[in-house]
């Protein structure tokens, strides 16, 4: 068969993965028309926007938008345009667990991978090559081959790839231009592994060929759940261990580093926390779950299940703990919560252990003051009013309190809670929180984040994350 030469990219979803995957494609590869649609217009919009307002908060994006929108890269929300023209489609839609329905809670949903499928076997009229780039269960190729063979139209041909996308938000742009790896998952056909060359040709453009793995489809979204599901295995360990330092004395720090010192084992990820939060651990989990009670695995199902369960007991856990030295009650009381977002660096507020920490305090009928130097009000609003359906959103808002700093949000606090690892966190004036907070004034570190004796010789009650109280 003819080399396929790849020169136009079309890539369906222009979310935290599209955007940032193909728009570094395209830096990459001038000579590669590439063209990101997504039928959210303001998201389209704010892409397209003059000032480079982008939808997504991500280092290093901006530079890499400002250098290739207008020259070989494009935002619209013509899906059938940008899929007729393509010679190859990422389709890198979201993936949510599924709110309803069979597998509710657990199974992947499906609908929108399945939606822009079904948008491609409706307009395309020459062949293509189809890339699964959202994370998805183990044989979804499947089904979207057998929906784009049942539609063809003028004898198209249809080559599917799994090419899961591993970066990190927060450090997006800088896994993108230095990958690990990048995976590439084919049927083992004279037609599959000429897709996959296609592809890794392209990625060739600026990545190493040692770290373009080619590997088999159903090998290739296996990885991806296994990756995520093993990169949170590593955290919901270490917090694990956190609750037995609390309770013996032992400091987690020291030892996460002394396993970590072990080359077997690695130091990275292995940071104790209030939790791990953003839009894909829990949901890759949980379909790994769904996945193997399906194939009829109850025991791997619940190993599996364990590292939610443990993670969802650190949340509670910090919460009890900040109740608990507060004298066991926080009601009427001013709790400043700094940090809003999963991570540092992004703006990004999925699944945030935030969420559930104000959740927890507003149940206690706290006043909580919140600060996060990246994320927007209106999200906090919405995913403290999606987090707490029962109250009115009034009630709400007269209980919890944005603020546009960390000095104001501390201001007159019993308590400061540290939920997010801001570098800008680590650079607070202590001395001056502390002159304008009541007393005795408390510190609970979430994020390991804070120089604990320092603070206590300027007179904080600091409790940390996997410390003891005598810390
Ligand atoms: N967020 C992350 O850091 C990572 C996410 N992933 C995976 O990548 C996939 C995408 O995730 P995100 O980019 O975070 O999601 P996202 O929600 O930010 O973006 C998805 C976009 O797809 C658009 N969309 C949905 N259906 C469409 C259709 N039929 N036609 C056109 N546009 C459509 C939505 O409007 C949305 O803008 C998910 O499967 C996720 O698990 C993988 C690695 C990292
Ligand atoms: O599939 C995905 O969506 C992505 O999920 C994660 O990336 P991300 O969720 O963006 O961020 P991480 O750096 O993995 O952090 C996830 C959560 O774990 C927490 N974490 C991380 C590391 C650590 O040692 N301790 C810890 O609590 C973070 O604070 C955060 O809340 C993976 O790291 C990516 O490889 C993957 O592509």
């Amino acid at each position: 068969m003819a080399p396929i030469k790849v020169t136009k990219i079309c890539c369906i979803g222009a979310g935290y993965v599209g955007g940032p995957t193909c728009a570094v494609i395209a830096l990459r590869c001038p000579h590669i028309t590439v063209t990101i649609v997504d039928l959210n217009q303001d998201r389209v919009d704010a892409w397209n926007s003059e000032d480079f307002k982008l939808p997504i908060y991500e280092p290093g994006l901006e530079d890499v938008v400002r250098q290739a929108r207008g020259r070989n890269l494009f935002f619209s929300t013509d899906v059938d345009k940008g899929i007729k023209e393509a010679d190859l489609i990422f389709v890198s839609v979201n993936t949510p667990t599924k709110k309803t329905g069979v597998g509710a809670g657990f199974g992947a949903d499906l609908h929108y991978v399945e939606l822009a499928t079904r948008r491609i076997a409706a307009v395309a009229d020459s062949s293509k090559i189809v890339v699964e780039k959202s994370t998805v269960p183990c044989r979804t190729a499947e089904s979207m081959r057998t929906i784009l063979e049942a539609n063809s139209k003028n004898h198209c041909r249809f080559d599917i790839l799994s090419n899961p996308e591993f970066l990190a938000e927060g450090t997006a742009i800088s896994d993108l231009f230095k990958p690990d790896r990048v995976l590439i998952g084919s049927l083992q056909t004279e037609e599959g592994l000429e897709a996959c060359r296609a592809l890794a040709d392209v990625y060739a453009n600026w990545v190493p060929q040692e770290r373009i793995l080619t590997v088999g489809l159903w090998s290739s979204e296996l990885s991806k759940l296994a990756a995520n599901a093993m990169l949170a295995q590593r955290i919901s360990s270490i917090n694990a261990l956190s609750a037995i330092c609390e309770a013996t004395g032992a400091n987690i720090d020291e030892v996460a580093h002394a396993v970590g010192c072990d080359s077997r084992v690695g130091p990275k990820f292995l940071k104790a926390s209030v939790g791990f939060g953003g839009s894909c651990f829990q949901k890759d989990i949980l379909n790994l779950v769904y996945l193997s009670e399906s194939l009829h695995l109850p025991e791997v199902a619940a190993y599996w299940r364990q590292v939610v369960e443990m993670n969802e007991y650190q949340k509670r856990r910090f919460s009890k703990r900040v109740v608990d030295t507060l004298f066991n009650t926080i009601t009427g009381k001013r709790i400043a919560v700094l940090g809003f977002a999963f991570k540092a660096d992004t703006g990004d507020t999925r699944e945030s252990a935030s969420i559930t920490l104000i959740r927890d305090f507003v149940a206690e009928r706290a006043n909580v003051h919140v600060y996060d130097p990246k994320v927007e009000e209106e999200q906090i609003w919405m995913d403290l009013t999606e987090a707490m359906p029962q109250l009115p959103a009034e009630t709400i808002k007269k209980q919890v309190t944005l603020c546009s700093s960390a000095l104001e949000a501390c201001k007159d606090a019993e308590a400061v809670v540290i939920a997010t690892e801001w570098k800008e966190f680590t650079l607070i004036d202590w001395e001056t929180v502390y002159a304008n907070m009541k007393k005795p004034a408390f510190v609970f570190d979430g994020r390991l984040l804070v120089d604990a004796k320092k603070l206590k010789e300027i007179g904080f009650k600091v409790t940390v994350i996997g410390r003891g109280n005598g810390l």
